[in-house]
């Protein structure tokens, strides 16, 4: 069984604020609104387009437009433009790379929806790293229900798992999986580190392999 390595997505492997913080400034735009601040649109991220939408339309005073119409309009804004702006974080490929070569299966459990996910992903070159990918909307359930991270152990061999996130979100999920959590502190977290369940922290992904060998080595 190899071990596997499940990561988060948005403040974890990419750091896409930029690119959601554009969309929304475009849907403020074509609703007559103006912008909010970058750093607002990061607080929004780690539970999904849809709730990043509803916080939106709570900030702005849009309760009388259409949600769905609002939510599919910025998901097809940002499936067009998702990486203009958007980059891996310093040495994720390299680490991804190294990851692979030494036995790791890796997959992503991320609540951004799938297709934009899987466009992310390979737009940035990093598909091939891959074995699994869950989304927000890919199952019943998102995170911090535990379902995707148990759904890619047993697809992906059922080997033990370490989960990589940068959320608070992220480390419910993984407690509530019952699987060791890496925090990346470089992220978009609310809390101070301290204050987030973790079983490792790191802010350059270089000392990820380290790390992750030692949680995966340790008896259950
Ligand atoms: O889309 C979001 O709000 C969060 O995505 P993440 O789970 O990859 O951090
Ligand atoms: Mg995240």
């Amino acid at each position: 069984m190899n071990p596997i390595l499940i990561f988060d997505l948005d403040g974890t492997l990419i750091d896409s604020a930029q690119d959601l913080h554009a969309a929304a400034c475009r849907l403020l735009e074509g609703e007559g609104l103006s912008a909010l601040p970058l750093e607002t649109i990061r607080s929004f991220i780690g539970n999904g387009i849809p709730t990043l939408v509803d916080r939106i339309i709570d900030a702005t005073g849009l309760q009388t437009r259409d949600r769905t119409r609002l939510i599919s309009s910025f998901l097809e804004d940002y499936q067009a433009h998702a990486t203009d702006l958007t980059a891996p974080y310093p040495d994720v490929e390299a680490t991804l790379n190294h990851l692979l070569q030494s036995g790791h299966t890796l997959a992503i459990c991320t609540n951004k929806p799938q297709r934009p996910a899987e466009k992310i992903i390979e737009d940035l070159g990093l598909s091939r790293y891959f074995q699994g990918l869950v989304g927000g909307d890919s199952l019943t359930e998102r995170k911090p229900d535990p379902a995707g991270l148990h759904y890619l152990q047993s697809s992906l061999g059922g080997g033990p798992v370490v989960y990589v996130g940068d959320s608070e979100v992220d480390a419910e999920t993984a407690v509530n999986a019952g699987m060791p959590f890496a925090l990346f502190t470089e992220g978009y977290r609310k809390r101070p580190i301290s204050e987030i369940p973790h079983a490792v922290s790191f802010s350059s992904f270089k000392d990820l392999p380290a790390l992750a060998q030692n949680l995966l080595s340790a008896p259950a």
